[in-house]
């Protein structure tokens, strides 16, 4: 039977999360302790756990079909890769980044600067289209430190919360790329697996769509069920059921997350009664 192979990064920030987007897809992994391999035991998949900054290479060749991986590393490592799904997680920046004491003014204050970085490419193709010539100090981990042991002017890293950037008396002054988990794609992938990639998709989308709403049920007065129902969108349109209790009505609909505490407010104002909110585990369209 083919199988579908899938690379996850083996330890670090994306592992837990991409296995539960497996998880959650219902996609089953017998994992052994410090396996570097998996099988699913309900879907044609093997999942192969390796370094992220090892995927990209892996995808090229075709030893993988797809992969979970980090949208910075393809950017730096894997620009014929193609990207299947953004996956709304892991989400971060690639920022160039000063010693705060510097006055900065623009980019061209890197011309003939040094800059620590695991992230060559970014930075050259970055300064490279601004015209900027800069001399680039590759290592590996632990970037934010180089500008206070001397072994540079600047840096380009992740940044995320910041607190590195904030430790190390850094300051974010170029914000190069954004980033976030994706799913890649093999150019070398064969029909047969493409299937079995577009059944993994069709799940992760129902899957991301569901974490990104809330199942909503409220009662509301007749008399206020017009404005109510105004105030909310739904998959289609609100259901409406009405209550044992003459004159009150039960709506039902679907909010997206980022707009519920909003909504949520309106609709108190409006009349809505015992709210109840509740996740929603897939929605297919
Ligand atoms: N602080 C952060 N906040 C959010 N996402 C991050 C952060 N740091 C890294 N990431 C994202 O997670 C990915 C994996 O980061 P992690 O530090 O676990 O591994 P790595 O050192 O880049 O890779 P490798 O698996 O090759 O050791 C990064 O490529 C980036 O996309
Ligand atoms: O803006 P922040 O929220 O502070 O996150 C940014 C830091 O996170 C990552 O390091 P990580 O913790 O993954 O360590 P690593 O260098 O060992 O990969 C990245 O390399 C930055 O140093
Ligand atoms: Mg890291």
């Amino acid at each position: 039977m083919t199988k579908i192979r899938i690379a996850i990064q083996k330890a670090g920030r994306l592992n837990e999360e991409s296995l539960q987007v497996l998880k959650d897809c219902g996609i089953s992994i017998d994992n052994g302790k410090d396996q570097l391999k998996a099988s699913s035991r309900n879907f044609p998949m093997e999942v192969f756990y390796l370094r992220n900054g090892d995927i990209p290479q892996y995808l090229r060749d075709g030893v993988v079909d797809i992969a979970i991986i980090g949208e910075n590393v393809l950017v730096e490592k894997g620009t014929d890769i193609i990207i299947a799904e953004k996956l709304g997680f892991s989400k971060c920046k690639v920022s160039l980044a000063v010693p705060k004491s510097v006055k900065y003014n623009s980019v061209n204050d890197f011309e003939g600067k040094r800059i620590a970085t695991s992230y060559p490419n970014t930075v050259l193709n970055y300064l490279k289209e601004k015209g900027v010539k800069a001399d680039l100090h590759i290592i590996s981990g632990s970037v934010e430190i180089a500008p206070n042991i001397g072994l540079a002017d600047a840096i380009c890293d992740i940044v995320s919360s910041g607190s590195t950037l904030f430790k190390n008396n850094l300051k974010e002054v170029e914000v190069m790329l954004t980033s976030e988990a994706v799913l890649a794609v093999s150019p070398k992938i064969t029909v047969e697996r493409k299937e079995l990639l577009e059944k993994l998709q069709f799940r992760i989308q129902s899957v991301l769509r569901a974490r990104g709403s809330k199942y909503v049920l409220l009662n509301a007065p007749n008399d206020k069920l017009d404005g109510i129902l105004k105030l909310l969108p739904g998959m289609r349109s609100p259901t409406v059921l009405p209550l044992a209790d003459e004159g009150w009505s039960s709506v039902h609909t679907v909010i997206n997350k980022d707009k519920f505490w909003e909504v949520i407010d309106e609709l108190k104002k409006a009349g809505a009664e015992g709210i109840l909110v509740c996740p929603i585990e897939k929605m297919v369209l």
